[in-house]
């Protein structure tokens, strides 16, 4: 691992990673509103962020001083997060410091593994990679693999394991427990302060939030579902 690179990783040590995506079709689905929404989190204190699309993640890089990491969604089923060898490279070309790629043990699309997507971006763009998981297996996996960072984030979203309400933290703390010093970023579905800080004491390196920051859509229609059930 190069200096540049275990930077990264010391820098995102018990901080808050902050993900910026809108879905497509969304009002604010532009590269432009995402780097301007990643510029103000860092404002706020986040020590990376999180971005989706090639041309969001150029736009991102260019905008903020943080590390990027960035992905490639294909789709909304099967392998969608960075599929393919193809997706990684364009991310890492766009500049992605960490590029996130899927690391299930489904079968990617062409026929890649996830220790070829990690070869290759080791070798050819040196950047980090950050395995999406979405259970101890694949984060074990990923972790052989090579993977510099071993992600919660797609637990719940495959067959793997049931959706927690709140993040999946049993599944953060056996991951933890199993994948030595490869650092484990909690993600998905963390909520609120306490999910945030119950994830740090389960022993994750870094903690990543997306909808609960940067989804105004979602934040509103928790608001009024809990006006209309009188809360
Ligand atoms: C499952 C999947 O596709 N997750 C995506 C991964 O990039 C994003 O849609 C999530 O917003 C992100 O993981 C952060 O999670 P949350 O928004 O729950 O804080």
């Amino acid at each position: 691992m190069t200096t540049a690179a275990a930077d990264v990783l010391a820098t995102l040590r018990g901080r808050l990673v902050v993900s910026c995506q809108a879905y497509p079709g969304e009002p604010m689905r532009s590269p432009e509103i995402m780097a301007a929404v990643a510029a103000a989190v860092v404002e706020g204190g986040a020590a990376a962020v999180r971005v989706q699309g090639v041309e969001d993640v150029r736009a991102t890089v260019a905008r903020v001083g943080v590390p990027v990491v960035g992905l490639w969604k294909d789709g909304d089923a099967g392998v969608y997060i960075t599929p393919t060898l193809r997706h990684a490279r364009a991310v890492a070309e766009a500049g992605a410091h960490v590029v996130a790629i899927d690391a299930t043990r489904r079968p990617r699309p062409d026929g890649s593994t996830v220790a070829d997507t990690v070869h290759m971006l080791h070798e050819e763009h040196g950047v980090l990679v950050m395995a999406d998981c979405d259970d101890l297996a694949s984060a074990v996996a990923a972790a052989e693999a090579g993977a510099d960072i071993v992600g919660t984030t797609l637990a719940g979203y495959t067959q793997a394991r049931p959706r927690t309400e709140g993040p999946d933290l049993e599944l953060l703390r056996e991951v933890v427990a199993a994948v030595g010093n490869v650092p484990v970023v909690a993600e998905g579905r963390i909520h609120t302060h306490e999910h945030a800080r119950a994830a740090l004491a389960a022993g994750a390196h870094a903690v990543c939030v997306g909808t609960a920051i940067t989804h105004p859509t979602s934040l509103t229609r928790w608001f009024v579902d809990a006006m209309a059930g009188g809360a």
